[in-house]
Order: structure tokens, then sequence, then C-alpha cells
């Protein structure tokens, strides 16, 4: 399996091993030990993996270590919204989100993970974005909702998409929002 054996959790400069320690991770998992190296060179991946195999950790640890490295965007929105996790359910939003809060909990600077899963009004979310969070994790309609009422930006500072559940997320008719959310 590749990089198994030579993928410790030293790779993650920034991060240091107490959140993998606190969350009593001793080796990656499979899906981890697989896409990890990858994702760290800056590819583009496509993974599927069993419920429960630990796919959260296999995104949410090169995400965290990407953005703990500066922004590519100029300056001026170096501290926009650098990366989106877009889920089919608000549950699974909000596990994301904790298990992404989790893992940044020791990292070297205060990463921001805005939660749009948590809250149902529009309104209430506004707050959450004007804290200028690093990660935002929401379903298609509600990032959709939020861009249209200019309460999010992401044209020209989005470095990171993920898909979770990308085949339920394009069952349930999310395509179009995701197409237009992206252009
Ligand atoms: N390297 C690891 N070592 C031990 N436990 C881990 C490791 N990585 C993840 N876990 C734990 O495994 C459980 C499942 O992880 P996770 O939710 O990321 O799986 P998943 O593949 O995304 O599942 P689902 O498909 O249900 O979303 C969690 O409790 C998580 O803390």
């Amino acid at each position: 399996m590749r990089g198994r054996d030579a993928l410790g959790w030293g790779c993650f400069a920034g991060l240091t091993p107490q959140a993998v320690a606190e969350l009593g991770w001793a080796a990656p998992t499979a899906i981890q030990a697989e896409a990890i190296p990858l994702a760290l060179e800056g590819r583009d991946l496509l993974a599927r993996a069993r419920t429960g195999s630990g796919k959260t950790g296999a995104y949410g640890l090169p995400l965290l270590q990407h953005l703990l490295r500066p922004a590519q965007a100029p300056s001026a929105v170096a501290q926009a919204v650098r990366a989106l996790v877009l889920v089919p359910s608000k549950e699974l939003g909000q596990q994301v989100v904790r298990s992404l809060r989790q893992l940044a909990a020791f990292c070297a600077r205060d990463v921001r993970v805005a939660d749009l899963c948590a809250q149902t009004d529009l309104a209430a979310q506004r707050p959450v974005l004007m804290e200028k969070p690093d990660v935002v994790v929401g379903t298609p309609g509600r990032v959709l909702a939020h861009l249209s009422a200019r309460s999010l930006s992401l044209r020209h500072s989005l470095e990171l998409l993920v898909l979770d559940e990308a085949d339920l997320l394009l069952s349930f008719g999310f395509g179009e929002d995701i197409k237009s959310l992206l252009w």
C-alpha cells in the first residue's frame, strides 16, 4: 500500500502530534495512508472507502496543513475563505465541523471553521462568516444562498474544494447548485 509505512503524523509541520494523540489516532487508516501523501502534493483526488474508515481525516489533515501555509491570494483577500467543504446534509456537516475543529485544536495558529449547518436561519449565520473563517462547511444550497446575499465571497480566495459524499451530493440534484457556486 502506497506510503502507508512511510506516513507517520510527523509530516504535518504545523499540526502538532497532540491533535491526533488526543483523538487516539496512533497511525493513519488505509484511506489516510493512500490519500494524504497525494493531497499534500497538491493533487486532485477522488477517493472512495467504506463508512467509518477515516475519510474526514484523509482530507481534513492535508487541508489544515495547506491552510497553515500563507494564502495564495493577494494580501487584500488573503484573510478570506480558502477552503470549502460541501456536504449533502446538515448532520454530516456538523460531524465534519466537529472533526476539523478537533484536528485544528493544536495548530500553530488559530484556524477558523465556519459551520453553516448549525443554524437554519441565514441571517443568524452572517456573524459566523464575518469572523473571517479559513474554512466553510455547508450544503450547496446554503452556501449558494450566502453567495447570493453577498455574505460570503469565494471568487478570489478559494484554494481548496472538498465534496464530502460526492455521490450523494450529485445524486441529490445538487449538481447545478455546485456549478453555480463555483462560477
Ligand atoms: N487514523 C485513525 N486512527 C484511529 N481512529 C481514526 C483514525 N482516523 C479516523 N478515526 C476515527 O474513525 C471514526 C470514523 O472516522 P470518519 O468519520 O472520518 O470516517 P468516514 O470514513 O468519514 O465515515 P463516513 O463515511 O460515515 O462519513 C471517527 O471516530 C474517527 O475519529
